[in-house]
């Protein structure tokens, strides 16, 4: 039997626009990629923070976190890390679906599975931003310490180190935490969504 064939799409009867008009703000999936320690979860964090505190409906979705939970079972093989990003970008869609602005902090380290994420979404709902911070500071940073067992050998494929990270070529912005305060990356970040009407509607 091809259970594809036995599953048909039932449409919602609240739409997303519906949502936006209730919330009085369009939805997007604000999608952070960099290197450990880059500061992904410190940004996603404050942005949200920012968001929830201009009455705006807002999520994190963080790596730490969804692989203690939805993601558990998944490794840091090239394989895993795809279906990992592949069912953010599922769960991030249903977010944006019900009309929230959601931020992810995954490495996210691969070009093509940061696309696939993007096809998923219309064009202005998918805003990739890329934490750039040269390896050597996010390793002096070792906010947990996962760089100094990855130099050890205690951690096999870290990224950066035994595993790639491919650089985003064309992001929707850029946020170099080596050079720019948080305070000012947040700013940034809240401009660009009011530059595109995502804030109103
Ligand atoms: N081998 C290896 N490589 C990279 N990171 C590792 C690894 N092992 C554990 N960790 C911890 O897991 C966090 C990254 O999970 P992600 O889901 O964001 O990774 S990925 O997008 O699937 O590549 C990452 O979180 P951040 O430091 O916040 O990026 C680490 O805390
Ligand atoms: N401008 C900045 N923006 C974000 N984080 C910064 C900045 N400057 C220093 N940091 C520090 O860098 C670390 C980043 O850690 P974290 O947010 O967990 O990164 P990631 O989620 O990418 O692994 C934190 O300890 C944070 O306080």
């Amino acid at each position: 039997m091809n259970i594809k064939e036995n599953i048909i799409w039932h449409k919602s009867t609240v739409t997303k626009v519906d949502r936006h008009r209730l919330n009085n703000h369009r939805s997007c999936v604000l999608w952070f990629t960099g290197l450990s320690g880059s500061g992904k979860s410190t940004l996603a964090n404050a942005i949200d923070k920012k968001l929830y505190d201009l009455s705006v409906r807002s999520y994190v979705l963080d790596g730490d976190n969804i692989r203690q939970g939805l993601n558990k079972g998944l490794g840091f093989n090239n394989d895993d890390r795809k279906e990992n990003i592949r069912r953010i970008g599922e769960v991030s869609k249903l977010f944006v679906d019900g009309g929230m602005i959601v931020s992810t902090a995954f490495i996210s380290p691969f070009q093509e599975d940061r696309e696939t994420v993007r096809t998923m979404f219309n064009n202005d709902e998918f805003i990739e931003i890329y934490v750039k911070c040269p390896l050597n500071i996010c390793e002096t940073r070792d906010p947990k310490g996962l760089y100094k067992k990855a130099r050890n050998g205690e951690i096999q494929h870290f990224t950066g180190i035994g595993s790639p990270y491919e650089e985003p070529d064309s992001p929707e912005l850029v946020i170099e935490t080596d050079k720019h305060s948080l305070k000012d990356s947040v700013n940034l970040i809240i401009n660009y969504l009011i530059d595109c009407g995502l804030l109103c509607i």
